[in-house]
């Protein structure tokens, strides 16, 4: 079971479980993984705490669209989890009950099995090049409870991994989507003409809110807002998309400003500690998400390692928080990390 959240540790233990071809899945990035990378050198800001603050209580506690939820952290959209785990998306909501849990549109398990043991959840959606498809799978998500869309729109074609992506015969990619539909069906590919009209269109048939995910610029961000976006996820899609694109830590500030306090900013790639949510915190992010960890604690220890880890996450934040002098998470401002004032 993995009972840390040190992602070298986490990483080796799934390279432990999983066959090459899974473990590659997870693992690989776009190109020659050079935004990999620099997603996780991002976060190595140097911190600036302050001394002499009352920490006798420190509270991590905030709300996401209004959802309270115990810490500012979540599990991002991990598509194929059956391939890591023969419990996949169940195990991984069950394990982060206590956390928001954003359901993948490539998940390999259904509404049905999921929704009885899931906590908050939003669904992340693609427009597919069949409009009916995604209008039936998003009545579905609706049906099935899921408090928010989240819309990706960094992919409108998969970009070309350094490692194999193929998923074995037999793994239903496409579990959500009515008649699962196999892999190689054109309907359920990405839309690549998917437009800033798509996410009113996205919130019409589904009277939810729609976090935009995939954003990596401030006039983006702006124009997703004008648009009708209820929130902006800063992401790269993990370095799996265009590598070489900007690092999510370094892309946050810019959005957070174009953004300025009128919805909330999410970010994720390559958060691995909870100093890092703190880093995302100070940098004006509402919540970060973490990809490749869960996935390496669901090989590793299915329902139990997730849990772990997110709680490890948790105690990180509240450790990080104390020790930076902050009793709240509003406090976590861009001054402990840049040394500029708000
Ligand atoms: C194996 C894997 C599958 C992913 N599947 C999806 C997906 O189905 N939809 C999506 O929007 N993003 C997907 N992503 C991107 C993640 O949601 C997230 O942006 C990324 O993993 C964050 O970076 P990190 O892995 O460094 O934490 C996937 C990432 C990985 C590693
Ligand atoms: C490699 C194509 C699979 C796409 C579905 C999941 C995903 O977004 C990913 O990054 O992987």
């Amino acid at each position: 079971m993995a009972a840390s959240t040190n992602p070298d540790l986490l990483a080796a233990q799934a390279r432990a479980a999983l066959d090459r071809d899974a473990y590659d899945y997870l693992a690989t990035g776009a190109g020659q993984e050079v935004t990999l990378t620099e997603n996780l050198a991002g976060w190595r800001l140097p911190l600036r705490p302050r001394v002499l603050r009352d920490v006798s209580t420190v509270d991590t506690e905030t709300s996401l669209l209004g959802t309270p939820v115990a810490a500012p952290l979540g599990v991002a959209p991990l598509g194929f989890q059956r391939w890591f785990h023969p419990d996949g998306e169940v195990a991984t909501a069950k394990g982060a009950a206590a956390s928001l849990f954003v359901l993948s549109m490539r998940a390999t398990t259904g509404f049905d099995q999921l929704t009885p043991v899931a906590g908050p959840w939003w669904c992340q959606v693609y427009r597919l090049q069949d409009r009916q498809l995604t209008v039936e799978t998003i009545r579905q998500a609706v049906a099935a409870g899921a408090r928010a869309l989240v819309l990706t729109v960094d992919t409108p074609y998969a970009g070309e991994k350094a490692r194999p992506t193929e998923p074995p015969a037999g793994l239903p990619v496409n579990a959500l989507l009515p008649g699962q539909p196999g892999w190689d069906d054109p309907r359920c590919w990405v839309a690549a003409d998917l437009s800033l009209a798509d996410i009113g269109w996205f919130r019409e048939i589904s009277g939810l809110p729609v976090v935009v995910k995939g954003v990596l610029r401030g006039d983006d961000a702006r124009e997703c807002l004008a648009a009708g976006a209820a929130a902006i996820w800063v992401s790269n899609h993990g370095g799996r998309q265009l590598d070489g694109a900007v690092a999510t830590a370094t892309a946050l500030p810019e959005v957070v400003a174009a953004v300025a306090d009128r919805a909330e900013v999410y970010v994720d790639g390559g958060v691995r500690s909870g100093r890092d949510v703190a880093r995302a915190l100070a940098l004006g992010a509402r919540a970060a998400f973490l990809g490749r960890p869960v996935a390496w604690a669901l090989a590793a220890g299915g329902v139990a390692g997730v849990r772990s880890l997110l709680d490890g996450i948790h105690a990180e934040l509240w450790e990080a928080m104390a020790l930076l002098g902050c009793a709240t998470v509003d406090e976590l401002i861009p001054d402990l990390v840049t040394g500029l004032a708000q």
